[in-house]
């Protein structure tokens, strides 16, 4: 029988960490004790978690003494900062930033995709980000029955991706021009040193700072990270990554080339129907497909949309949808929580 298991969840105020705790919540992990920390602002609020009233901490190295799981989502350098002293005092650390995920001793993992990546951790496993989870883990039936040798992604990302504060100023911004008001952008794109852009009723094509290359720093985390988890370092992929006025559930327009040229539509629909974690919503006659509204709350990645390319008799589209802050973050992170236990890896 399975110990009772201290689990604490860093950043458990914050758009992720608030799903962290529900997903706990309804989940069958054997939580003896759970510790809700976050930055000072917030200590001293409460949580209520089936049923017990919990107190937030403040986030300090001694909070993780006696910790098995600790599931980080409070941003990159707190991550940096307080990770290694988690592990320092036993604990096993989940991260859902970007700061160890292309660390070659971390392992990066979608449990559908290379679960058994998790036999090789050394205290961190990283959490990928979110538009590359949902992405992955709809090729991977593909990748194993045709082989896959390009990927070309156009993301569709709701605020909410981009933290509380961001899902606040979608709402006051969309309000500020139903009432003809002035409004200030502060918060969207991510990333933007030089000036923020109106997010309602517009498309901003940047999340995260440019790199030197012309890409975003979220494009190249797509693709980066999808050819660490699929272990397929040579992989082209290329991606383009635009955030909509939309609160929750990211969206993607996939173009793949598989290498065998006999699939054909409803080879691929069958597979990904039967797939874990996937569900098919393709259904053009009746105008079924997966939309970010209907996706809200819900662990699966949605597929539908899907076409044989008209020019290349390997290529594939489809259209990928799922809740951002469920399987893009917290669902993931507790799912490799239940895998590390299924696996026998926590002492
Ligand atoms: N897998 C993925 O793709 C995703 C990863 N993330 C990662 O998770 C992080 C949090 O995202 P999100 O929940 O959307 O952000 P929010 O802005 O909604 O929440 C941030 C959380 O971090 C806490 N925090 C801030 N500063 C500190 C500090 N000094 N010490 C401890 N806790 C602190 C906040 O606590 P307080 O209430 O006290 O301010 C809050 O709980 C992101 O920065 C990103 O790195 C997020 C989305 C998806
Ligand atoms: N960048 C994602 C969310 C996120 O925090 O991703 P990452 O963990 O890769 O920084 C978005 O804005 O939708």
């Amino acid at each position: 029988m399975t110990r009772e298991l201290h689990v604490a969840v860093v950043g458990a105020t914050g758009a992720v960490g608030q799903q962290m705790i529900k997903t706990l919540q309804e989940r069958n992990l054997p939580i003896g004790k759970l510790t809700l920390l976050s930055s000072a602002r917030s200590a001293g609020k409460k949580v209520t978690y089936n049923g017990e009233e919990i107190i937030i901490q403040e986030a300090k190295p001694e909070s993780f003494e006696g910790v098995d799981i600790a599931l980080f989502s409070a941003g990159g350098s707190i991550s940096k900062a307080l990770a290694p002293e988690a592990v320092k005092r036993g604990a096993i650390v989940v991260d859902n930033t970007s700061a160890f995920r292309m660390d070659e001793n971390v392992p990066l993992v979608v449990p559908e995709v290379n679960e058994e990546a998790l036999k090789a951790h050394n205290g961190i496993i990283a959490n990928p980000n979110c538009s590359t989870i949902q992405m992955v883990a709809a090729l991977q039936p593909l990748r194993e029955k045709y082989g896959l040798s390009k990927v070309i992604v156009s993301t569709y990302q709701a605020v909410s991706g981009a933290g509380a504060a961001a899902i606040n100023e979608l709402k006051e911004q969309a309000q500020a021009i139903l009432d003809e008001k002035e409004f200030t952008p502060e918060i969207l794109p991510v990333g933007g040193d030089k000036k923020h852009y109106q997010i309602a009723f517009n498309a901003i094509p940047q999340i995260d700072k440019f790199q030197d290359n012309g890409f975003t720093f979220e494009e190249m985390k797509m693709i980066n990270e999808t050819k660490k988890i699929m272990s397929m370092p040579e992989l082209p992929v290329a991606a383009t990554c635009v955030r909509l006025p939309v609160v929750t559930g990211h969206s993607e327009s996939v173009y793949i080339e598989i290498e065998n040229n006999d699939a054909t539509v409803a080879d691929v629909k069958k597979l990904l129907a039967d797939a874990p974690g996937i569900v098919l919503q393709d259904d053009p006659e009746n105008q079924v497909y997966p939309m970010p509204a209907d996706c809200v709350g819900k662990r699966e990645v949605f597929v539908g949309r899907i076409r044989k390319d008209l020019d290349h008799e390997n290529g594939f589209h489809m259209w990928i949808v799922s809740d951002n802050l469920l399987k893009g973050a917290a669902w993931n992170s507790v799912q490799i929580a239940e895998s590390l236990i299924k696996l026998g890896l926590v002492k």
